[in-house]
């Protein structure tokens, strides 16, 4: 495997502060935004926004919906809770390095984070599961760590980490408690948050139905590209994950194929049939459905930064 070339954590971090003031230098929570779910800066006072251009090591956000840019600030009541959001993240299929992937998480906690909320839009495999619910993730199946593309291969990025990193409690269960309390206080419909293991699949293609299927027989509820890097390089790092996926589109039709044959057979039967159609996804449609139903993500996302008691 090859080497990448070492990347300039201690830079980044001189920068970094260098443009911030001193109160929002050592942020508690970091919040990573997925696609179309950037607007959760609305709910950060006092921000300041640090462009990934001026950050040494930092690639761009070429996904729309993902914009450039570090905002750091305060959220939640009173004094409110010192915050670092990435407004876009970096995806393996954009051509990024898988250490440039995480290298955001890895600043975050040099920075002093020590809760990272990431959130994401996903198609939904479980048809339990409608577009515009919000799943609590409680586990993944990663079938690239599977298969010689975990995020964390190669040589550590710190001789303080560990080499083999357990994740039967990747999801920390006290914040996962925390955005089901978050619903309640906030009166939303019990429906509108479920719980489910999401797939990571490198994308940039969307599922065929067969994947689909053999996701969900897996025991996927949901499907994306992103996150687990992350939350893989945050547990490396130490920090208590939280993750959550905005259900953007449904992949798998319940029904099963389309088939042209029993359509034919019965069109020269003179019947007429009327076979599911699977639906074609867009990230045009994904961006769309962040816009109208991403205020649910940000409130409760807010919620939870505001209650995160001191010792977790
Ligand atoms: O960054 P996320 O995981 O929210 O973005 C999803 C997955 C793909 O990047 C894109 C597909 O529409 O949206
Ligand atoms: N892989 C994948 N990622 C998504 N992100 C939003 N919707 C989808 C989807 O259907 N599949």
């Amino acid at each position: 495997m090859s080497q990448h070339p070492e990347l300039p954590f201690a830079a980044a971090i001189e920068v970094i502060k260098s443009l911030l003031p001193e109160t929002l230098q050592k942020p508690r929570v970091g919040i990573v935004c997925g696609s179309g779910l950037g607007g959760i800066v609305d709910c950060i006072r006092d921000v300041v926004l640090v462009p990934y251009k001026m950050i040494p090591g930092f690639a761009e956000s070429t996904v729309p919906g993902h914009k450039s840019s570090l905002a750091f600030g305060l959220m939640g009541p009173g004094d409110g809770v010192p915050v670092v959001a990435m407004l876009g993240r970096f995806h393996p299929y954009e051509g990024h390095h898988m250490r440039t992937v995480v290298y955001p998480v890895r600043i975050m906690a040099k920075l002093g984070v020590t809760e990272v909320i990431i959130t994401n839009a996903a198609g939904g495999l479980n048809p339990k599961l409608s577009v515009g619910t919000i799943v609590v993730i409680h586990d993944h199946l990663a079938l690239p760590n599977m298969t010689g593309m975990n995020p964390l291969l190669g040589p550590l990025t710190s001789p303080r980490h560990q080499r083999f990193i357990p994740l039967s409690d990747a999801y920390s269960p006290s914040l996962r408690r925390l955005v089901f309390l978050a619903a309640h206080h906030l009166s939303l419909d019990p429906s509108a948050l479920a719980e489910g293991t999401y797939a990571w699949v490198s994308g940039p293609t969307y599922e065929t139905p067969a994947e689909g299927r053999f996701l969900r027989l897996a025991g996927a509820d949901v499907v994306g590209m992103s996150t687990v890097p992350e939350v893989l390089a945050a547990r490396e790092e130490g920090l208590n994950v939280m993750a959550l996926s905005l259900v953007t589109n449904a992949v798998v039709i319940p029904d099963g194929y389309r088939s042209i044959r029993e359509e034919v057979l019965a069109e020269l039967a003179g019947k007429r049939v009327e076979l599911p159609v699977a639906d074609v996804v867009s990230h045009e449609e994904v961006l769309e459905i962040g816009k109208a139903k991403g205020e649910v993500m940000m409130k409760l996302v807010e919620w939870v930064v505001g209650s995160i008691p001191c010792n977790i």
